[in-house]
C-alpha cells in the first residue's frame, strides 16, 4: 500500500487523500465481502441523479465505479430535469421499500423547483449513507449511533492519518453548512477536540486560524485562507473543491486554502484535488457496508467500523 503520509519541498508533509481513499476502500471491499458471505448478496447503493449537470454526472460515474470496484451493487435512477416533487418522493419510497437495496443517495443540488429537504427526509434512516436526514443529524449531536456525513468523517480520517490520537486538539472549522462544516464541528468533538465554528460573519479570521492546531476549510471560496493563517506545524484540511479559470481557457480546481502559501507554513496539508474528495466517496462506500449490516442485523465488519469515525 502506498503512502498516504508523504514529504514535499517546502515545511509541510502532505496527505495523500487518493492513497488514503484506496485504503478505506480496500476496507470497505472487504467488508463488502463478509456481507456477501453472510447475506448471499453484496451490499448494494442506489444513486438518484435528476437533470443533466455535467459536474453531477461525473461525480455519479465515479461512484458508481468505485462501488463495483470494492465488490458493491450500484443501480443508478436518472430523472429528468423537468420531473415533480412528487415523482422524486416517489422514487425515494420505492428504493425505502425495496430490501435489496441498502443505501440511498440523492446527488445535489436538485435542480430549481424541487424541494431538497423534503426529498431527503424522506430518505429512510438506516438506508441514509449520506448522514443528512434528520434522524441521522440527530444522532450524530447525541452520539449515539448513526450514520455520519461523508466528507467531514474523510476529514477526521485524514487528520488521524496526519495526527495519530485528535485528543485535546484545538480544530477551527471555516463554513457552517449542513453538509460540511456543521456536522465536521460534531465529529471533531466526537474525538475530544475542543472545536470552534467559524463563518462568514466570525470576527478576526485569520486570527482564529492561527491558534487552530487542525484548520478544516469548508467554505467554497477559492484561496480565502492565507498562509499567514496557519499557525507552524498545523494540519491543514482542505474541503473546498472550486472551478476556477486556469491557463489557456481550461478550468481547473483548487482549493479553498492558498496552497502555495500555506505549504510553506503548515506541518501537513491535504492538496485538491487529491485530497478530501477521494475519501467523500470511500466514507460512501464504508458507510454502505455499515448500512447493510446493520439492516441484516449481523455485526459491521472490522474492517469498516475501524475507518468509520466513532
Ligand atoms: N448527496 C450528495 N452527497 C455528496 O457527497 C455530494 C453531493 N450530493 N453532491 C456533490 C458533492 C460533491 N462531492 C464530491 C465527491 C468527490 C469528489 C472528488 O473525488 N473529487 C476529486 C476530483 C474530481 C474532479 O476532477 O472533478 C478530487 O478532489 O480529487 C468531489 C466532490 C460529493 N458530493
Amino acid at each position: 500500500m502506498t503512502d498516504i503520509i508523504t514529504s514535499s519541498d517546502a515545511a509541510a508533509k502532505l496527505i495523500d487523500g487518493k492513497a488514503a481513499a484506496a485504503a478505506v476502500d480496500a476496507a470497505a471491499a472487504d467488508g463488502a465481502r463478509q456481507i456477501e458471505a453472510a447475506l448471499g448478496r453484496p451490499p448494494c447503493l442506489a444513486v438518484v441523479l435528476v437533470g443533466d449537470d455535467p459536474a453531477s454526472q461525473v461525480y455519479v460515474r465515479n461512484k458508481g465505479r468505485r462501488t463495483e470496484a470494492a465488490g458493491m451493487r450500484s443501480v443508478e435512477h436518472r430523472l429528468p430535469a423537468d420531473v415533480s416533487q412528487a415523482d422524486v418522493v416517489a422514487l425515494v419510497q420505492a428504493l425505502n421499500a425495496d430490501d435489496g437495496v441498502d443505501g440511498i443517495l440523492v446527488q445535489l443540488p436538485l435542480p430549481a423547483g424541487l424541494d431538497e429537504t423534503e426529498v431527503v427526509q424522506t430518505i429512510r434512516p438506516d438506508k441514509d449513507v449520506d448522514g443528512l436526514t434528520a434522524q441521522s443529524a440527530g444522532a450524530l449531536v447525541l452520539g449515539a449511533p448513526g450514520m455520519r456525513p461523508c466528507t467531514p468523517s474523510g476529514s477526521v480520517f485524514l487528520a488521524k492519518q496526519a495526527l495519530g490520537d485528535l485528543t485535546g486538539k484545538s480544530v477551527v472549522v471555516i463554513g457552517r453548512s449542513i453538509l460540511v462544516g456543521k456536522p465536521a464541528a460534531l465529529l471533531f468533538l466526537a474525538e475530544n477536540c475542543t472545536v470552534t465554528l467559524a463563518h462568514s460573519r466570525t470576527q478576526d479570521l485569520p486570527a482564529v486560524c492561527r491558534q487552530a492546531d487542525i484548520v478544516i476549510a469548508a467554505v467554497g471560496r477559492p484561496n480565502l485562507v492565507k498562509g499567514d493563517w496557519i499557525k507552524p506545524g498545523a494540519c491543514v484540511i482542505d474541503v473546498g473543491i472550486n472551478r476556477v479559470e486556469g491557463e489557456a481557457g481550461k478550468s481547473r480546481l483548487v482549493g479553498d486554502v492558498d496552497f502555495d502559501q500555506a505549504i510553506e507554513t503548515a506541518g501537513f496539508i491535504t492538496p485538491v484535488p487529491g485530497g478530501v474528495g477521494p475519501m467523500t466517496i470511500a466514507m460512501l462506500l464504508a458507510n454502505t457496508v455499515a448500512a447493510a449490516a446493520r439492516r441484516a442485523k449481523v455485526s459491521v465488519p472490522d474492517s469498516v467500523k475501524d475507518v468509520l469515525p466513532g
